[in-house]
């Protein structure tokens, strides 16, 4: 019997979508205001889910205080209040998109949890615009 657990959590960044090998104009045309080169900031909220068997012991999938904890180090000190173009590492080369971020964060906490269970993570990049990643 498998159940999924979710915690949501918060962060607050900027970024800019463009490509570091395109002109001004090939980045206009395709990133369009995304491209400002002031950067442009976003309210991320972040649903992670995991599912795993119930611990017949504890009653527990997963303590969801060691997911939060695992959130908050992974993604929340990482990302909150950043530019994510220029602070966060993961970003040098690679476009900040709802889609790379979500898989970035995704690989973050792939790392550390264990592999008996499964992991997918929605990130939402506006109130309307949400992407998901599980891994496939
Ligand atoms: N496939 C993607 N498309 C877009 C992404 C993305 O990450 N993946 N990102 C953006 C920009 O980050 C942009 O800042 C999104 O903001 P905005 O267009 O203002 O968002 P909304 O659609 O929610 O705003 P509306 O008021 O509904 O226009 C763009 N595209
Ligand atoms: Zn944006």
């Amino acid at each position: 019997m498998r159940v999924t657990i979710s915690r949501k959590a918060h962060f607050n960044a900027a970024h800019r979508l463009y490509r570091k090998d395109w002109t001004f104009e090939q980045n206009d045309t395709v990133f369009g205001k995304c491209n400002n080169p002031n950067f442009h900031g976003h309210n991320y909220d972040l649903i992670v889910s995991v599912t795993g068997e119930i611990d017949q012991e504890t009653g527990f999938v997963m303590d969801v205080k060691i997911l939060a904890d695992l959130i908050k180090e992974e993604v929340e000190n990482k990302f909150d209040h950043k530019n994510l173009n220029v602070d966060v590492p993961e970003f040098e080369n690679l476009n900040p998109t709802a889609e790379n971020i979500v898989v970035v964060i995704w690989d973050k906490l792939r790392k550390k949890i264990k592999s008996e269970f499964d992991l997918e993570v929605v990130l939402y990049e506006t109130p309307r615009n949400f992407v998901t990643y599980k891994g496939e």
